[in-house]
């Protein structure tokens, strides 16, 4: 039951939790063997105490007494060593299972969580979150549990030593744990503020050295260091409240277990005085009060620290509670055409971004989407590749619906060049063989020809093994986009989606690429976003949007005919091109 109800509380495996019960069964034998040597005081006690009672002269065995010691500090270590194995192995297993359980799950979360949930939050959920929760079941759950436990096996004995005494002892440990308790509420709102507040500063940071340039440029770097200041200074007063609140639980609770040693001395010399007990079972108590209630302080800091984790639990458990895209692994398609029939979408239920979409981009054929820019062409192209679900309709590929596929199996099906090109700090070669992971050398190399990448990387210091930064960030954006290209020839896939894939390059080596794309395209179901009209000129379709909506589509020639808004475009860009500054 205790171990359902660890798994229930604080997200651990099964194995996880049998391992913390044996742990905290431990830390109560510690705790109590730790209680030995006052046997030992008693015994001594005893010994020179009892001639000042009229007893006989006692003469102690020094050999009996070391070997007492030898005895004592041997259970100590056994039970100290027990416990520590299975705390610390529990702890620091479950911290890793739970991060792999995190980062599995994120794995399997449709991408479209990740441009809503914050990135700064879902790291120090994985990373902060879980190094806070290692110390919690390494020392605050199985010290607080063990001690209740060594406290109750330790007040059966006192109870049965004299019940009064050990009651006036005792009544000072639930009274100070419930008034701890009580405060709970205020615990878990103040460390709620704290990690929000936090998460906040977080961001700004990162917000920050991503944007270091533009606020250097724009001279916006006061104005962003003093935001950043009032969100540290707001973390400072929110942190100092936070352990105020706690504070006052603990010390509350503290000078309670005080007013214990205040009812032993009251009630034991009140006895003593009626007679009732002797002199030796008093000092017996007065020494037991010195040593049970310092693993109760600790309990009460610890019950402290478990209550504020609460938070953090939350956090994991919310993670590992969302639900996970699943599919199809095993399906055939009916070849690649893909197909958008009466497709509505909005991102979080916001006002509808597309409506009505309905369009057949065939394999085989060059399926452009053109339009004015917030129109939703980039949004096509998402649920083009499941990034999103439809809200209503559907978008299917060879015939099945991509709302019933797996994403990571549906994905292979997909060549994707993105305007915003994502590059690791690695070295080139291994930076294009992300498109496909088996590739040797030579094919990684055949494919940064074809996407004119040859010509700037014999200029690198190590060629295809320079290593080119974080993000790429050794290469010119032209540079990074034909990388981008060959990855996508590499993998070679039957859907190819570029969204502004040329974009960055000039026009001698957009049209040299463009040489590339048309033989990575042949035979395939091509969707291009594009806003030159001469990258989108030999479209076999253009589909126009704007508003969400489609306008016009057909193929080139059909939409100059028509007059409309196509045939505006191309006139603009015309015109645009005999601008001069
Ligand atoms: N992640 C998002 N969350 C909320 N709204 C979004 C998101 N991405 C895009 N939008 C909104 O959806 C609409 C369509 O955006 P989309 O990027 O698809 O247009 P686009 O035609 O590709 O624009 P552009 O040519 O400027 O790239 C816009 O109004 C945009 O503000």
């Amino acid at each position: 039951m205790l171990s359902e109800l660890f798994i229930e509380r604080f997200g651990l495996t099964k194995e996880g939790s049998d391992n913390l019960i044996k742990g905290i069964i431990y830390t109560a034998l510690q705790n109590i063997s730790f209680m030995f040597p006052v046997g030992l005081y008693a015994a001594l006690l005893y010994i020179w105490i009892n001639p000042l009672m009229g007893g006989e002269i006692i003469s102690p065995d020094l050999g009996i007494f070391i070997l007492g010691i030898l005895i004592i500090l041997g259970i100590i270590f056994a039970f100290s060593w027990k416990q520590y194995h299975f705390v610390y192995n529990t702890t620091y297993v479950e911290s890793t299972n739970r991060r792999i359980n995190l980062g599995e799950n994120l794995r399997k979360l449709p991408l479209s969580f990740f441009e809503r949930r914050d990135l700064a939050d879902l790291t120090a959920t994985i990373m902060n979150d879980c190094t806070d929760l290692e110390h919690v079941f390494s020392h605050a759950i199985p010290q607080l549990l063990g001690s209740i436990l060594s406290l109750i096996l330790v007040s059966i004995g006192l109870l049965i030593f004299d019940w009064r005494l050990a009651v006036a002892l005792l009544w000072v440990v639930p009274v100070s744990f419930i008034i701890l308790y009580i405060s709970k509420r205020m615990i878990y709102r103040g460390s709620k503020i704290v990690t929000n507040d936090l998460l906040e500063c977080g961001d700004s940071m990162q917000e920050c050295i991503d944007s270091i340039r533009d606020l250097k440029s724009y001279n916006y770097e006061n104005e962003y260091l003093s935001k950043l200041n009032d969100i540290t200074s707001k973390i400072e007063k929110s942190r100092i409240k936070s352990e105020l609140m706690l504070s006052s639980g603990v010390i509350t609770g503290k000078v309670i277990l005080n007013l214990g040693i205040v009812s032993v001395i009251l009630l034991g010399s009140n006895l003593i005085m009626n007679g009732q007990v002797t002199i030796y079972t008093f000092l017996i108590f007065l020494i037991a009060s010195a040593t049970i209630y310092a693993p109760v302080e600790n309990g009460l800091m610890f019950l402290s620290e478990i209550l504020m984790m609460d938070i953090k639990i939350e956090r994991a458990k919310e993670i590992e509670m969302l639900v996970t895209e699943e599919g199809l692994k095993d399906y055939s398609l009916d070849g690649y055409d893909l197909e958008f029939r009466n497709v509505k979408f909005n991102y979080d239920n916001l006002k509808d971004v597309l409506s009505d979409i309905d369009f057949i981009a065939k394999q085989g054929e060059v399926t452009a989407l053109v339009g004015p820019s917030g129109g939703g062409k980039s949004t096509v192209s998402k649920l083009a590749a499941r990034f999103w679900d439809p809200v209503s309709g559907e978008v299917s590929i060879g015939g099945q619906n991509l709302a019933e596929l797996d994403s990571e199996k549906l994905l292979e099906n997909f060549s994707i060049v993105f305007q915003d090109v994502i590059l690791f700090n690695n070295t080139i070669m291994e930076n294009i063989r992300v498109g496909k992971k088996d590739a040797s050398d030579d094919e990684v190399i055949n494919a940064a020809k074809l996407a004119e990448c040859e010509e700037f990387v014999q200029k690198l210091p190590n060629g295809y093994n320079t290593i080119i930064g974080e993000n790429g960030e050794l290469l010119s954006g032209g540079q990074r986009q034909r990388i981008s290209i060959a990855r996508a020839l590499l993998k070679n896939a039957n859907i190819v989606l570029l969204d502004e894939a040329t974009s960055f390059l000039d026009v001698e080596n957009e049209s040299k690429i463009q040489k590339a794309i048309s033989t990575l395209i042949k035979n395939k179901t091509v969707i291009i976003i594009a806003h030159r009209m001469r990258t989108i000129a030999n479209a076999d379709k253009i589909v126009v949007l704007d508003d969400g909506r489609i306008v016009e589509q057909g193929s080139p020639d059909e939409l100059l005919a028509q007059n409309g808004l196509f045939k505006h475009m191309v006139e603009l860009q015309k015109l645009s091109g005999k601008w001069e500054i």
